[in-house]
């Protein structure tokens, strides 16, 4: 598979503090890549270093180089980025009034020129990822009026429609039922795109995602896929807690399941992964 995305000697710091520090890996194209690590490990700040997100004040902290088809990530104007990466990212939305139709419409925007009209093909188009997600009847609903999974689903369809080349997501799963969570991750990883998207959950990014970044304290530890990283002794180092592993009888993926150690051996684990 050809190289899409190149990260090299990636570091961030910011308020005085390392918040990525020396991260280096290759996205292929079509790969769908998770990227797990306990809270404040690094995950969305590392999405947003790739996608060009960071405030304008912040990306002097920046260092490393990111090459997006063997082209420096800066050199691309945001318009173009906006043709390359698809985003749904967390709390990032303000709505006002808008309906669904007009929050799907902003996916289109990367593609028209100024004044341009919105055509049957679009309309189409939006009704066909409203249905993918459930939502083809809330197309004239006020989006904020949406329950939280909803709305998190309008923006995975805003997503598809702008069919981009990569996919980029950041804890899709957040707010959605059981239901949805695999629904919406089977959709996403069956799209003949990339798919770079944080995980919380280890077992939903072992049944969905071929290759698994692990991210620890800004650190990039562990490259894999997720039958050998879930299977290494990293995981309960750096999440802190013990577990056991196995191979759901169903999806056959490899299963990770954490138990809380008796209090003694918790503070062992948790100091071993402060070292
Ligand atoms: N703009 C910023 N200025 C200062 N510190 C920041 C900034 N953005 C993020 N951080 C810090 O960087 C660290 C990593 O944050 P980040 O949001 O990337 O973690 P995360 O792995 O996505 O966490 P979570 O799982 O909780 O969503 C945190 O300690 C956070 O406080």
């Amino acid at each position: 598979m050809s190289t899409l995305l190149n990260v090299q000697n990636l570091s961030w710091h910011a308020a005085g503090k390392p918040i990525l520090q020396n991260i280096s890996f290759n996205v292929s194209k079509g790969e769908v890549l998770g990227i797990i690590g306990p809270n404040g490990s690094g995950k969305t700040s590392l999405l947003k270093c790739i996608t060009q997100q960071l405030k304008s004040h912040f990306r002097s902290g920046v260092s490393g180089s990111i090459h997006l088809k063997n082209k420096k990530i800066t050199q691309y104007k945001a318009k173009e980025l906006a043709q390359h990466f698809a985003m749904v990212m967390q709390n990032n939305e303000a709505s006002f009034a808008l309906s669904v139709l007009e929050i799907m419409k902003m996916g289109l925007l990367p593609y028209k020129k100024l004044f341009s009209f919105d055509t049957d093909h679009d309309f189409h188009q939006i009704e066909l990822a409203l249905n993918k997600v459930g939502l083809r009847y809330k197309l004239h609903s006020a989006y904020h009026e949406l329950s939280g999974g909803e709305q998190q689903r309008v923006l995975i369809a805003r997503a598809l429609v702008q069919s981009s080349d990569i996919l980029i997501l950041d804890e899709p799963t957040n707010h959605l039922d059981v239901y949805y969570q695999h629904q919406i991750l089977q959709l996403v990883s069956q799209l003949p795109i990339t798919v770079i998207m944080t995980v919380h959950d280890l077992n939903l990014a072992s049944q969905y995602c071929q290759r698994l970044l692990l991210l620890n304290q800004g650190k990039l530890v562990a490259d894999n896929t997720p039958e050998n990283m879930l299977s290494q002794s990293v995981i309960p180092e750096v999440f802190g807690l013990p577990c056991q592993q196995d191979i759901d009888p169903v999806t056959q993926a490899t299963r990770v399941s954490f138990y809380l150690p008796k209090v003694s051996e918790s503070n062992a684990l948790r100091n071993h992964s402060n070292d």
